[in-house]
Protein backbone atom coordinates (compact mmCIF):
# COMPACT_ATOMS: atom_id res chain seq x y z
CA UNK A 1 0.00 0.00 0.00
CA UNK A 2 1.21 3.78 -0.39
CA UNK A 3 1.63 6.59 1.81
CA UNK A 4 -2.02 7.65 3.12
CA UNK A 5 0.05 10.89 4.79
CA UNK A 6 3.02 12.31 3.04
CA UNK A 7 4.74 15.84 4.42
CA UNK A 8 7.25 17.34 2.08
CA UNK A 9 10.06 20.09 3.10
CA UNK A 10 7.75 21.32 6.19
CA UNK A 11 8.82 24.10 7.74
CA UNK A 12 7.08 25.95 10.63
CA UNK A 13 8.26 28.84 12.60
CA UNK A 14 7.06 30.68 15.23
CA UNK A 15 8.02 34.57 16.12
CA UNK A 16 8.42 35.16 19.82
CA UNK A 17 10.33 38.07 21.87
CA UNK A 18 11.24 39.27 17.54
CA UNK A 19 12.81 35.98 17.11
CA UNK A 20 11.98 33.30 14.63
CA UNK A 21 11.64 30.10 16.42
CA UNK A 22 11.93 27.12 14.10
CA UNK A 23 10.18 24.42 15.08
CA UNK A 24 9.78 21.71 12.09
CA UNK A 25 13.09 22.02 9.41
CA UNK A 26 11.61 20.67 6.27
CA UNK A 27 10.20 17.66 7.69
CA UNK A 28 9.85 14.79 4.98
CA UNK A 29 7.79 12.05 6.20
CA UNK A 30 5.40 9.46 4.66
CA UNK A 31 3.05 6.90 6.66
CA UNK A 32 1.88 4.08 5.00
CA UNK A 33 -2.32 3.50 4.53
CA UNK A 34 -2.85 0.73 7.86
CA UNK A 35 0.21 1.12 9.32
CA UNK A 36 1.04 1.83 12.95
CA UNK A 37 4.05 4.76 12.86
CA UNK A 38 5.12 5.84 15.87
CA UNK A 39 6.98 8.71 16.45
CA UNK A 40 9.43 9.39 19.67
CA UNK A 41 11.89 12.57 20.31
CA UNK A 42 13.02 14.74 23.12
CA UNK A 43 10.82 17.04 24.68
CA UNK A 44 10.50 20.33 22.14
CA UNK A 45 11.55 18.79 18.87
CA UNK A 46 8.21 19.56 16.98
CA UNK A 47 6.41 15.99 17.51
CA UNK A 48 3.07 18.08 18.73
CA UNK A 49 3.44 20.74 15.99
CA UNK A 50 3.82 18.18 13.22
CA UNK A 51 0.56 16.27 14.47
CA UNK A 52 -1.30 19.57 14.65
CA UNK A 53 -0.32 20.44 10.86
CA UNK A 54 -0.94 16.91 9.71
CA UNK A 55 -4.45 17.70 11.50
CA UNK A 56 -5.30 19.90 9.53
CA UNK A 57 -5.51 22.47 12.55
CA UNK A 58 -2.05 24.73 12.08
CA UNK A 59 -0.83 25.93 8.72
CA UNK A 60 2.97 25.39 8.05
CA UNK A 61 4.99 28.25 7.24
CA UNK A 62 5.97 26.57 4.09
CA UNK A 63 5.99 22.96 2.53
CA UNK A 64 2.99 20.43 2.32
CA UNK A 65 0.53 17.36 3.79
CA UNK A 66 -0.87 15.46 0.83
CA UNK A 67 -3.57 13.19 2.71
CA UNK A 68 -3.79 10.62 0.15
CA UNK A 69 -1.52 12.18 -2.49
CA UNK A 70 -3.97 15.96 -2.02
CA UNK A 71 -3.13 18.64 -0.34
CA UNK A 72 -4.46 19.10 3.15
CA UNK A 73 -5.18 22.91 3.87
CA UNK A 74 -8.04 22.03 6.76
CA UNK A 75 -9.07 19.21 9.36
CA UNK A 76 -11.03 16.36 7.33
CA UNK A 77 -13.15 14.23 8.88
CA UNK A 78 -11.26 11.14 7.92
CA UNK A 79 -8.49 12.30 10.26
CA UNK A 80 -9.66 11.87 14.47
CA UNK A 81 -7.19 13.62 16.64
CA UNK A 82 -6.67 12.30 20.14
CA UNK A 83 -4.45 15.30 21.72
CA UNK A 84 -2.65 14.85 24.64
CA UNK A 85 -4.21 17.11 26.75
CA UNK A 86 -8.37 16.36 26.98
CA UNK A 87 -10.53 18.02 25.42
CA UNK A 88 -13.51 17.14 26.41
CA UNK A 89 -16.73 19.80 27.00
CA UNK A 90 -16.84 20.18 30.59
CA UNK A 91 -20.89 21.08 29.88
CA UNK A 92 -21.58 17.88 28.09
CA UNK A 93 -21.90 14.72 29.64
CA UNK A 94 -19.92 11.50 28.66
CA UNK A 95 -22.65 10.53 26.02
CA UNK A 96 -22.96 13.76 24.49
CA UNK A 97 -19.53 14.66 24.66
CA UNK A 98 -18.92 11.20 22.11
CA UNK A 99 -22.07 12.37 20.15
CA UNK A 100 -20.73 15.26 19.01
CA UNK A 101 -18.96 15.01 16.33
CA UNK A 102 -21.94 12.52 14.74
CA UNK A 103 -24.20 15.97 15.72
CA UNK A 104 -21.81 17.57 13.12
CA UNK A 105 -22.10 15.14 10.73
CA UNK A 106 -26.14 15.70 10.56
CA UNK A 107 -26.67 11.75 12.00
CA UNK A 108 -30.03 11.48 13.41
CA UNK A 109 -30.99 11.10 17.20
CA UNK A 110 -31.82 7.67 16.85
CA UNK A 111 -28.70 6.71 14.56
CA UNK A 112 -26.72 9.12 17.15
CA UNK A 113 -27.82 6.79 20.18
CA UNK A 114 -26.98 3.57 18.39
CA UNK A 115 -23.79 4.83 17.55
CA UNK A 116 -23.09 6.26 20.82
CA UNK A 117 -23.95 3.45 22.86
CA UNK A 118 -21.83 1.15 20.57
CA UNK A 119 -18.87 3.18 21.40
CA UNK A 120 -19.32 3.29 24.98
CA UNK A 121 -19.68 -0.18 25.18
CA UNK A 122 -16.01 -0.46 22.99
CA UNK A 123 -14.34 1.56 25.22
CA UNK A 124 -15.63 0.28 28.62
CA UNK A 125 -17.97 2.87 30.00
CA UNK A 126 -20.93 1.59 30.19
CA UNK A 127 -22.91 3.21 33.56
CA UNK A 128 -20.89 6.25 33.06
CA UNK A 129 -22.83 8.07 29.96
CA UNK A 130 -24.60 10.62 32.34
CA UNK A 131 -21.28 11.39 34.29
CA UNK A 132 -19.73 14.71 33.21
CA UNK A 133 -16.07 14.71 32.48
CA UNK A 134 -15.28 15.88 35.46
CA UNK A 135 -16.55 12.66 37.56
CA UNK A 136 -14.37 10.66 35.39
CA UNK A 137 -10.44 9.46 36.47
CA UNK A 138 -7.77 10.08 34.13
CA UNK A 139 -8.26 6.64 32.63
CA UNK A 140 -11.99 6.88 31.95
CA UNK A 141 -11.46 10.62 30.22
CA UNK A 142 -8.95 9.10 27.84
CA UNK A 143 -11.29 6.29 27.19
CA UNK A 144 -13.99 8.61 26.67
CA UNK A 145 -11.70 10.88 24.53
CA UNK A 146 -10.70 7.93 22.21
CA UNK A 147 -14.50 7.11 21.85
CA UNK A 148 -15.00 10.63 20.96
CA UNK A 149 -12.56 10.03 18.35
CA UNK A 150 -13.70 7.30 16.86
CA UNK A 151 -17.44 8.24 17.04
CA UNK A 152 -16.40 10.15 13.38
CA UNK A 153 -15.38 6.57 12.34
CA UNK A 154 -12.06 8.10 10.89
CA UNK A 155 -9.67 6.01 8.57
CA UNK A 156 -6.58 7.35 10.59
CA UNK A 157 -6.03 8.46 13.55
CA UNK A 158 -3.61 10.81 15.51
CA UNK A 159 -2.92 10.04 18.79
CA UNK A 160 -0.17 12.30 21.02
CA UNK A 161 1.14 10.57 23.64
CA UNK A 162 -2.28 9.46 24.76
CA UNK A 163 -1.65 7.45 27.21
CA UNK A 164 1.04 9.25 28.98
CA UNK A 165 -0.29 10.53 32.52
CA UNK A 166 -1.82 6.99 33.21
CA UNK A 167 -0.15 4.81 35.87
CA UNK A 168 1.67 1.27 33.96
CA UNK A 169 -1.18 -0.68 34.78
CA UNK A 170 -4.36 1.43 33.49
CA UNK A 171 -1.48 2.27 30.50
CA UNK A 172 -1.19 -1.43 29.29
CA UNK A 173 -4.55 -2.26 29.49
CA UNK A 174 -5.42 0.87 27.15
CA UNK A 175 -2.43 -0.37 24.82
CA UNK A 176 -4.16 -3.80 24.49
CA UNK A 177 -7.33 -2.07 23.82
CA UNK A 178 -5.95 0.23 20.71
CA UNK A 179 -4.22 -2.67 19.73
CA UNK A 180 -7.66 -4.89 19.40
CA UNK A 181 -9.56 -1.73 17.72
CA UNK A 182 -6.71 -1.19 15.43
CA UNK A 183 -5.98 -4.92 14.33
CA UNK A 184 -8.13 -5.94 11.32
CA UNK A 185 -9.47 -2.10 10.76
CA UNK A 186 -7.12 -1.04 8.20
CA UNK A 187 -6.96 2.33 9.87
CA UNK A 188 -3.51 3.85 9.65
CA UNK A 189 -2.33 5.35 13.04
CA UNK A 190 0.37 8.26 13.87
CA UNK A 191 1.54 7.82 17.55
CA UNK A 192 3.43 10.10 19.74
CA UNK A 193 5.62 8.72 22.89
CA UNK A 194 8.22 9.39 25.04
CA UNK A 195 8.12 5.58 26.08
CA UNK A 196 10.28 3.27 23.93
CA UNK A 197 8.29 -0.31 24.84
CA UNK A 198 4.86 1.43 24.22
CA UNK A 199 6.53 2.03 21.05
CA UNK A 200 7.78 -1.28 20.41
CA UNK A 201 4.66 -2.83 22.03
CA UNK A 202 2.20 -0.70 19.12
CA UNK A 203 4.66 0.30 16.36
CA UNK A 204 4.93 -1.26 12.88
CA UNK A 205 7.50 1.45 12.70
CA UNK A 206 9.13 3.66 15.02
CA UNK A 207 10.85 6.96 13.77
CA UNK A 208 12.91 9.21 15.98
CA UNK A 209 12.49 12.57 15.48
CA UNK A 210 16.21 15.14 16.43
CA UNK A 211 16.25 18.69 16.48
CA UNK A 212 13.33 20.56 14.30
CA UNK A 213 11.79 17.41 13.71
CA UNK A 214 14.88 15.75 11.70
CA UNK A 215 14.70 12.06 11.56
CA UNK A 216 17.34 10.26 13.11
CA UNK A 217 16.38 7.11 12.72
CA UNK A 218 13.70 4.60 11.66
CA UNK A 219 13.41 1.41 12.24
CA UNK A 220 10.39 -1.29 11.31
CA UNK A 221 9.25 -3.49 13.83
CA UNK A 222 8.85 -7.14 12.58
CA UNK A 223 7.39 -8.45 16.33
CA UNK A 224 4.39 -10.80 15.38
CA UNK A 225 1.44 -9.46 16.23
CA UNK A 226 -0.79 -10.11 18.10
CA UNK A 227 1.69 -8.73 20.73
CA UNK A 228 1.27 -9.32 24.38
CA UNK A 229 3.79 -6.69 26.34
CA UNK A 230 4.46 -9.35 29.28
CA UNK A 231 5.98 -11.72 26.82
CA UNK A 232 7.25 -9.57 24.77
CA UNK A 233 9.26 -7.21 27.22
CA UNK A 234 11.61 -10.52 28.05
CA UNK A 235 12.44 -11.02 24.41
CA UNK A 236 16.54 -10.69 23.48
CA UNK A 237 15.01 -9.03 20.05
CA UNK A 238 12.47 -6.66 21.99
CA UNK A 239 15.69 -5.80 24.27
CA UNK A 240 18.38 -5.10 21.17
CA UNK A 241 15.39 -3.15 19.44
CA UNK A 242 14.84 -1.04 22.81
CA UNK A 243 18.48 -0.34 22.76
CA UNK A 244 19.30 1.10 19.33
CA UNK A 245 16.31 3.22 19.93
CA UNK A 246 17.29 4.51 22.95
CA UNK A 247 20.76 4.85 21.14
CA UNK A 248 19.00 6.89 18.62
CA UNK A 249 17.30 9.26 21.19
CA UNK A 250 20.48 9.74 22.85
CA UNK A 251 21.82 10.99 19.53
CA UNK A 252 18.88 13.27 19.05
CA UNK A 253 19.09 14.76 22.60
CA UNK A 254 22.49 15.70 21.92
CA UNK A 255 21.82 16.81 18.88
CA UNK A 256 18.76 19.45 20.12
CA UNK A 257 21.30 20.49 22.82
CA UNK A 258 24.05 21.40 20.54
CA UNK A 259 21.44 23.63 18.62
CA UNK A 260 20.63 25.74 21.81
N1 LIG B 1 2.09 28.38 19.29
C1 LIG B 1 3.38 28.42 19.57
N2 LIG B 1 4.06 29.59 19.70
C2 LIG B 1 5.38 29.62 19.95
N3 LIG B 1 6.14 28.53 20.10
C3 LIG B 1 5.52 27.33 20.00
C4 LIG B 1 4.12 27.20 19.73
N4 LIG B 1 3.81 25.88 19.67
C5 LIG B 1 4.96 25.22 19.91
N5 LIG B 1 5.97 26.08 20.10
C6 LIG B 1 7.37 25.72 20.38
O1 LIG B 1 7.76 24.75 19.43
C7 LIG B 1 8.66 23.81 20.01
C8 LIG B 1 8.16 22.43 19.73
O2 LIG B 1 6.95 22.20 20.44
P1 LIG B 1 6.16 20.82 20.33
O3 LIG B 1 5.04 20.90 21.31
O4 LIG B 1 5.82 20.56 18.92
O5 LIG B 1 7.27 19.80 20.81
P2 LIG B 1 7.12 18.27 21.22
O6 LIG B 1 8.22 17.54 20.54
O7 LIG B 1 5.75 17.79 20.96
O8 LIG B 1 7.40 18.34 22.78
P3 LIG B 1 6.83 17.39 23.96
O9 LIG B 1 7.42 16.04 23.73
O10 LIG B 1 7.36 18.04 25.20
O11 LIG B 1 5.33 17.39 23.89
C9 LIG B 1 8.75 24.16 21.49
O12 LIG B 1 9.94 24.88 21.69
C10 LIG B 1 7.54 25.03 21.72
O13 LIG B 1 7.80 25.98 22.74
Amino acid sequence: MGAIIRTEQLYKSFGRDNQEIVVLAGVNLEVEEGSFTVIVGPSGCGKSTLLNIVAGLAAPTSGCVYYRETPLLSPRLEIGYLTQKDTLMPWRNIESNIAMPLEIRGLGKVERRERTNELIQLVGLKGFEKHYPHELSGGMLRRAGLARMLSATPETLLMDEPFGALDAQLRLELQGELLNLWTGSGKSVLFITHDIEEALLLGDRVVVFGSEGSIVYDEAIFFPRPRDAATLRFQTEFATAHQRIWNALVSARMQQEAKR
